[in-house]
């Protein structure tokens, strides 16, 4: 396998059949993949005596009584509970949780941010995390943050884990390694992965520096969207989501977890490293996706449809068709539709609409969304293209039209986003931004005819 030297020396599955460069395809699948031949039981969870001297342990990322229960068997060198207990609580001041309404922060309104430029601090995965929205509360598991990540260091020995939530994570800038408990992410700009719940891992930095965007999900999983008339292919397809295959570290070593837990930190100390699955079977694991497989669908004759047709991924809420979160990808395309204003229409929506911009330029904003940057539109106020896009877009010979060199998403959640300090006062907030709409003049002069 062709991977960067690593530090740590982690041991890892040799590639079955049917994997790429050590990852499972396919999305919520029954895995089962061993680092040493022999570590996985077979036809039981729990023998008298695992293989190897190994312990069993279950991680449920469903109740119990779920109608399609999520969990893992994991088979490891020692259980998690050695490295669980005598926590000390500690300050990660830029990560907050819902409910976090500031007073002094006013969240209504139309917002757009530059990318937040990296510091000379060096920072790792918890120290550069940077919440800009909270919606919900993570008490109750519902809602979500959506953050910013600045990375320049590699965590060593460290360790982290969020009982809270899920976390899709999207790049922007710099490629990342997540060492978890069940195998080895790498990830770059392009590609997004979803770390569970609960899942302990280490975030080394390959290429840096990295910059990124997280939403936090405090509610029920992401999931695949219904695909309803569109039938079984198309969107994302299951078969391009990978999950790592096992690795594990035999290595005692002083060593931290940090938890995240009812939206406080916790750390432990640990003599040894916690990644030591060497084998492990289930539905409840890490996955990454290529957001290039993203086939999109849209409208081939006319008018602009809803951008759930470019729904990547959903968490649900207890409302069927209504998302606690739903994750939409923005990408190249061709517009075809005739007579048609193609760009987004002028819209209120009751769903808060936060977007970053991976790469290149997006349709209703040509100038000043740019790649890093943020924009949130929330609950019920008004948005739409600029006047630029709409000028152009109103006036424009429609032919066939490839919108390339483009790639923006969209975490909509059905809750209201509330505006964090740091997003209000440190980040590089557009202070101008509603403007890019004042030039949008009045046409009506009561005459018929197209102006
Ligand atoms: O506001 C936005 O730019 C996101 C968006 C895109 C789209 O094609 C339709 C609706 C919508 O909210
Ligand atoms: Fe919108």
């Amino acid at each position: 396998m062709n991977r960067p030297t690593n530090p740590h020396k982690l041991t890892q599955a040799g590639t079955p059949v049917g994997t790429t460069e050590g990852y499972m395809p396919g999305f919520g699948n029954d895995f089962e993949t061993e680092a040493l031949p022999g570590a996985l039981p077979q036809g039981m969870n729990s023998p008298q005596k695992c293989n190897y001297g190994l312990y069993g342990e279950q991680l449920s990322g469903t109740a119990f009584t779920a109608t399609v229960p999520e969990r893992t068997w994991c088979y490891r060198i020692r259980p998690s509970v050695k490295h669980s207990h005598r926590y000390a609580k500690i300050d990660l001041p830029y990560w907050k949780s819902a409910p976090c309404v500031d007073p002094d922060v006013i969240s209504l309104g139309q917002y757009r941010w530059d990318p937040v430029p990296h510091s000379d601090e060096g920072l790792t995965w918890l120290t550069g995390m940077r919440t800009m929205t909270t919606a919900g509360d993570v008490n109750t598991q519902v809602g979500m943050a959506s953050h910013i990540y600045l990375v320049t260091e590699s965590m060593v020995d460290d360790y982290f884990f969020s009982a809270d939530s899920e976390l899709l994570v999207v790049p922007q800038e710099g490629r990342l390694r997540f060492a978890t408990e069940l195998g080895i992410i790498d990830l770059e700009p392009k590609e997004i992965a979803i770390i569970p719940r609960g899942l302990v891992y280490r975030v080394e930095v390959l290429e840096g520096p990295c910059r990124g965007f997280v939403c936090e999900n405090y509610g029920q999983k992401f999931e695949l969207p219904g695909r309803g008339p569109i039938g079984a292919n198309c969107m994302a397809n299951p078969r391009d989501f990978k999950t790592p295959v096992a690795a594990f570290e035999d290595r005692d070593a002083p060593s931290t977890v940090t938890v995240k837990w009812c939206g406080q930190f916790h750390t432990t100390n640990i003599g040894h490293s916690p990644l030591d699955v060497v084998a492990w079977h289930g539905n409840y694991a890490p996955c990454k996706y290529d957001l290039r497989n993203y086939c999109p669908v849209g409208a081939i004759l006319f008018d602009h449809p809803d951008p759930s047709i470019f729904t990547v991924l959903t968490a649900p809420s207890g409302v069927p068709g209504t998302a606690n979160i739903d994750f939409v990808l923005f990408r190249e395309r061709w517009m075809v539709m005739e007579g048609t204003f193609r760009p987004p229409w002028y819209h209120k929506n009751i769903m808060s609409e936060l977007m970053g911009n991976i790469y290149g330029q997006y349709d209703a904003k040509p100038q000043g969304f740019v790649p890093g940057g943020m924009s949130l539109h929330n609950m019920m106020l008004p948005h739409g293209p600029d006047k630029e896009a709409f000028e152009k877009a109103s006036n424009a010979n429609l032919g066939p039209d490839k919108l390339d060199r483009t790639m923006s998403f969209m975490f909509e959640t059905r809750f209201p986003q509330h505006l964090t300090a740091f997003a209000a006062n440190e980040a590089p907030l557009q202070d101008d931004y509603i403007d890019c709409w004042t030039s949008l003049e009045k046409k009506f002069d009561g005459t018929p005819g197209k102006k």
